[in-house]
């Protein structure tokens, strides 16, 4: 299981690097769920981490945008993607069937986020998994106020999701304010990716990040073997 770490800045990035994060990912948590960061402070961190870890994989988002908004959505991808990023990561909320389409078409590598506060989207899930687009697909939570997505989404069906993904050939993942403590029915599930913010700070997800919770997390995720599934809450 890959650890993403969700970071606003040369610093925290850095910080999440040295700690043993898999996988970097560029968002201004005080900017919302998938808040972007600049244009400019993505080249920035891009650039200092290419150089430091040539082949650490980043990801970066385009912001808490209404599926609706499929054009500007769309613009942003093509300057993030533009800032040589790996992945490009979009929220996507119930009836983004077009937005998918859309960024299917767009050129960049997507990955899109589905926003399961509620669920996952049965139908939202078919649709990205229609065709040959995406190297990955993950979910995540709005409300950062609403608890873990273990807690708030079936363990079922967070085991379905990561089996549909995968048996299409491509990497699932999971995030939404997952804690520290979830990190056993974390190694039960197996994503393929588990990304965090709120756990890597000391209370609010805006605050800076810790290095010492993600070699934390880092090892708690890598901990003993497989753990059994546990109970539906
Ligand atoms: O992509 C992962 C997110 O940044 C998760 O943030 P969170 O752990 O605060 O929900």
């Amino acid at each position: 299981m890959q650890l993403l770490a969700s970071v606003r800045d040369v610093d925290e990035a850095l910080c999440a690097a040295d700690a043993g994060a898999d996988l970097v990912d560029l968002k201004d948590p005080a900017a919302g769920a998938l808040g972007a960061l600049t244009i400019e402070r993505i080249a920035q961190v891009v650039a200092v981490l290419r150089a430091r870890y040539p082949g650490l994989p980043l990801s970066a988002t385009t912001g808490d945008l209404p599926a609706s908004a499929i054009e500007e959505i769309l613009r942003r991808v093509q300057g993030v993607a533009a800032c040589d990023v790996d992945y490009v990561k979009v929220g996507v909320w119930p009836g983004g069937g077009a937005l998918l389409d859309a960024l299917a078409d767009c050129g960049a590598t997507v990955v899109p986020v589905l926003v399961a506060d509620a669920g996952i989207n049965a139908s939202l899930l078919d649709h990205a998994l229609r065709g040959r687009a995406f190297p990955a697909l993950m979910v995540d939570t709005a409300d950062k106020g609403g608890g873990s997505l273990l807690r708030r989404v079936p363990l079922p069906e967070l085991s379905g999701f990561i089996a549909a993904v995968r048996s299409s050939g491509r990497l699932a993942g999971l995030a939404g304010s997952l804690r520290m403590e979830d990190a056993p029915a974390l190694r039960a599930l197996a994503p393929d990716i588990a990304g965090f913010r709120g756990a890597l700070t000391h209370g609010e997800r805006a605050a800076a990040l810790d290095g010492r919770r993600v070699r934390e997390l880092r090892r708690r995720l890598a901990a003993g073997a497989r753990a059994p599934l546990p109970a539906a809450a």
